[in-house]
């Protein structure tokens, strides 16, 4: 079985508003990847903020949708507990410019090595930076800024997660929650289009991609 948890749960603090339910053209952000992953044929589930809820169920009547929590590694936690196996593809709603090849690519590496995601190497040099000055220069080489779709194998990472509740630790994608307990995870190319939506700057931008998408 093929499950998408979508998370939508988050409250947009960066961007001034819950951005899952913004217009993004014709649509709302969330639209695209729960119309994305129904065509594909996935198992859908959707976190979202308790206050929500019936407005997605009403909207979404074919797909699961649950109950979000205060940090994003929470929400997925209580997505995964309506599936026991097969593979999940953990996907912000805030990605909202999803590409076919690139998710089937993933799901065959998923299928292959348990763990891959999505990544797109940096092309800016990358400076850390204490009180407004520059420290010093990262090396970029190795430096890769990992997106979604994440996919990996359910039951191995629902033990991750019981280990990392019981540990009370909390990872900002589930990546580096299989990186700390199981191994190191695959690398699939991504693609530039695959921005996240966080501030009002990138719903601009999402918007020209899909209209020069659709011209
Ligand atoms: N507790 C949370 C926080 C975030 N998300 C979701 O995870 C994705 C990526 O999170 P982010 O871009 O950080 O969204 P917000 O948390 O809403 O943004 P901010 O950090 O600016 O408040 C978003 O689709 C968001 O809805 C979630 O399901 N549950
Ligand atoms: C999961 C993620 O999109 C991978 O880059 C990112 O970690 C989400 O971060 P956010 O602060 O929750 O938006």
């Amino acid at each position: 079985m093929k499950t998408a948890i979508i998370t939508a749960a988050g409250s947009g603090s960066r961007f001034g508003s819950k951005k899952q339910f913004e217009k993004l053209n014709n649509k709302i952000v969330l639209d695209y990847s729960v119309e994305f992953f129904k065509e594909l044929g996935f198992n859908i589930i959707v976190t979202v903020p308790q206050e929500d809820i019936e407005f997605v169920k009403k909207r979404y009547k074919f797909a699961n949708i649950v109950q979000g929590s205060s940090e994003r590694f929470y929400s997925v936690y209580n997505g995964l507990q309506l599936i026991n196996e097969g593979i999940v593809l953990i996907h912000d709603a805030a990605r909202p410019i999803l590409d076919k090849e690139k998710v089937y690519k993933l799901l065959d590496i998923v299928y292959a090595k348990k763990a891959a995601i999505l990544a797109i190497k940096c092309t800016d040099t990358l400076k850390f930076v204490e009180n407004d000055f520059i420290k010093f220069t990262v090396k970029r080489d190795f430096i890769y800024c990992a997106q979604t779709p994440q996919g990996f194998d359910v039951k191995m990472l629902k033990k991750a997660y019981k280990m990392a509740l019981k540990d009370k630790l909390v990872f900002s994608d589930e990546a580096s929650l299989w990186e700390h307990y199981i191994s190191s995870v695959a690398i699939v190319e991504g693609y530039r289009y695959n921005i996240k939506i966080t501030t009002r700057q990138d719903l601009k931008l999402a918007s020209c991609i899909l209209n020069d998408f659709v011209l």
